[in-house]
């Protein structure tokens, strides 16, 4: 297997708030492969997106601490690096995309000012040392907004955002973020506000990018669907700590978490009549008094005694397959046997 491009290492990410410590990232270990394209899934506030904001270190809140562990990209930390190192990883080495391309372009620039300028600035913190003229910039801008698939690229230079469609604003950030050629492009929620056509035309252009320029992609998204169009790997996550992760197929086929288990009955299909979609009762617990042991316990239809004491360890029963959870522990294997009797 390729060494990890990217590695979260037992991290933890804490906001001190005025209630008292909220443990939003709690003990996260995850890797990503170069080439390799990795999916987070989970439900709302459980963690996906402060997971990729860290790497960028773009938790912007004061109330944000480092908790422990670590987090590296190409075996380096990114924990306390300076701004400046920081500033030649983004964009160069890593870039992102974010859910609403609309708020991430200015209303008031076109489309050619806004992607200059960001290649502007990949030059002058990019490690290549080059400075491109304004008509180069402008070159490279049209050239990028051909390898995402814009019709009339030097007509839509001189568009403004509102001119553009969802789906065309969303090429355009892709473009963007593509333009400093970087190695890891982490994508949260990149389709969530576009309408299934478009999602769908988005998620194919993702996949293609990362085949043809070997890029390696972190997809953050509450949909399975969306994760298994895209991805090779899924980490499944909940309430700050990462459950399971898993081959796509294998996860869909063999899921071992119950909490994976009730994410995927919950997912609609044609074929399954909405009454038949199982749902999971109740909601996450709330991180500034998170429960002890497994913080799934509560909500867990086969939950054992030992899960409200006992913080599950990781077990990896396939090379790519692991999960958190005393079922799948053999210290409790008679108590899962004889849960599943009565
Ligand atoms: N600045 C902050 N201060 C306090 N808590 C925060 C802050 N930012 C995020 N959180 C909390 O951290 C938790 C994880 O948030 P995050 O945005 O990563 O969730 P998510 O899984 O991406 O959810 P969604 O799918 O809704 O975007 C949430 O409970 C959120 O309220």
């Amino acid at each position: 297997m390729a060494a990890p491009l990217l590695e979260f290492d037992d991290f933890r990410l804490h906001f001190d708030t005025f209630d008292g410590c909220y443990q939003a990232l709690d003990g996260v270990t995850l890797s990503i492969a170069a080439g390799e394209s990795l999916g987070i899934v989970g439900e709302t506030g459980c963690g996906k997106s402060v997971t990729a904001k860290s790497v960028l270190g773009l938790v912007s809140s004061p109330s944000a601490r480092i908790a422990g562990g670590d987090l590296r990209y190409r075996g380096q930390s990114l924990l306390g690096i300076g701004a400046a190192a920081m500033r030649r990883i983004r964009g160069v080495e890593i870039a992102m995309i974010f859910q609403d391309p609309m708020s991430c372009l200015n209303p008031l620039f076109t489309i050619g000012d806004q992607m200059s300028a960001v290649i502007a600035a990949h030059d002058a913190s990019g490690p290549r040392g080059q400075r491109r003229s304004a008509r180069q910039r402008r070159s490279h801008a049209a050239h990028m907004l051909a390898r995402v698939h814009m019709p009339s690229p030097d007509t839509q230079l001189g568009c403004y955002p509102h001119q553009l469609s969802g789906g065309q604003r969303q090429r355009v950030l892709i473009a963007m973020a593509l333009s400093g050629a970087p190695s890891l492009l982490i994508a949260d929620e990149p389709t969530t506000a576009l309408d299934v056509t478009i999602q769908a035309q988005i998620l194919d252009l993702l996949d293609g990018l990362r085949r043809d320029l070997g890029l390696s992609i972190l997809l953050i998204s509450h949909d399975l669907g969306v994760i298994s169009r895209v991805c090779d790997r899924v980490a499944v996550m909940y309430a700050g700590t990462v459950v399971e992760t898993a081959p796509v197929e294998a996860l869909f086929e063999h899921p071992r978490h119950p909490y994976t288990r009730g994410l995927l009955a919950s997912v609609p299909h044609p074929r399954k009549p909405a009454q038949m979609l199982a749902g999971i009762p109740g909601t996450v617990p709330n991180l500034l008094h998170p429960p002890a042991g497994c913080r799934y316990q509560a909500r867990c239809p086969q939950a054992l005694p030992a899960c409200a004491q006992q913080r599950p360890v990781t077990v990896a029963f396939a090379p790519q397959h692991s999960a958190a959870c005393l079922l799948l522990d053999e210290t409790h294997a008679a108590d899962t046997a004889a849960r599943n009797l009565a």
